[in-house]
């Protein structure tokens, strides 16, 4: 296995304004695939800040889920993870921050209705590059690993590359963003 984090990084602090530990932490963005209420079939990720530079994530598999019978999609086991890893860079750094890359292990099968809990660590930064990984468990047994590549960004990113009804729409209703983000810092 190549050696990890793939260039030399340093370990941040938590970002003093992070979430303590056992916060459960807010959705980012209302119509997030991977973590809004609004997304009906959505994968609504639940997150909680855990010590140190982690963050634990649960999704819960459902039907909509599927992509063999009964069993979850690996593509969407790929958004769980990118969604579990930003979430850790996003709250324990306090920086906005997208995926550049993010590669995954599929070591066991995550069937319809079981609860992967997604532990995610942020294992060290060089410049705007951020390097997390992530372990998913179902019922203790290791089923799923991820690694990422994050790069710090910032909102001028999504404000230049969104459609521009969306942003439109979060500026005149901050609330989509939960209470993540500070839109007027
Ligand atoms: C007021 C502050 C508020 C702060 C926020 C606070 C709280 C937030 C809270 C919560 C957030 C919670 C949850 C978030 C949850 C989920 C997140 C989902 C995230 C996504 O789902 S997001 C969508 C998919 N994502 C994209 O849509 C990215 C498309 N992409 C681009 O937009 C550009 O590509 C970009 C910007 C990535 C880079 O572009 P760029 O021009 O800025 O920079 P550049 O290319 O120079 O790269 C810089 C250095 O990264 C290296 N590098 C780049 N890419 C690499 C790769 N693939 N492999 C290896 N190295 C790579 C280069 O080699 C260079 O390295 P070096 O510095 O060493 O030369």
């Amino acid at each position: 296995m190549n050696s990890w984090p793939p260039v030399e990084t340093t370990v941040p602090d938590r970002h003093p304004d992070a979430p303590a530990p056992d916060t459960e932490l807010p959705e980012h963005y209302a119509h997030c695939f991977g973590c809004g209420d609004s997304v009906e079939h959505g994968l609504r990720l639940r997150a909680t800040a855990g010590e140190g530079m982690t963050v634990r994530s649960r999704f819960t598999v459902t039907t909509e889920h599927q992509g063999a019978p009964g069993l979850a999609h690996g593509g969407l086991l790929a958004c769980a993870f990118d969604e579990a890893l930003g979430s850790a860079v996003g709250h324990l750094l306090r920086r906005p921050a997208v995926t550049a890359k993010l590669e995954t292990d599929f070591l066991r099968p995550v069937p319809v209705g079981t609860t992967l809990v997604i532990d995610a660590h942020l294992d060290g930064i060089a410049g705007r590059k951020v390097y997390v990984s992530a372990e998913g468990t179902v019922e203790g047994t290791t089923a799923v690993r991820a690694r990422a590549l994050f790069i710090t960004v910032d909102l001028k990113h999504f404000v230049d590359h969104g459609r521009p009804e969306d942003i439109r729409r979060v500026a005149e209703n901050p609330a989509l963003l939960g209470r993540s983000i500070d839109v007027n810092p």
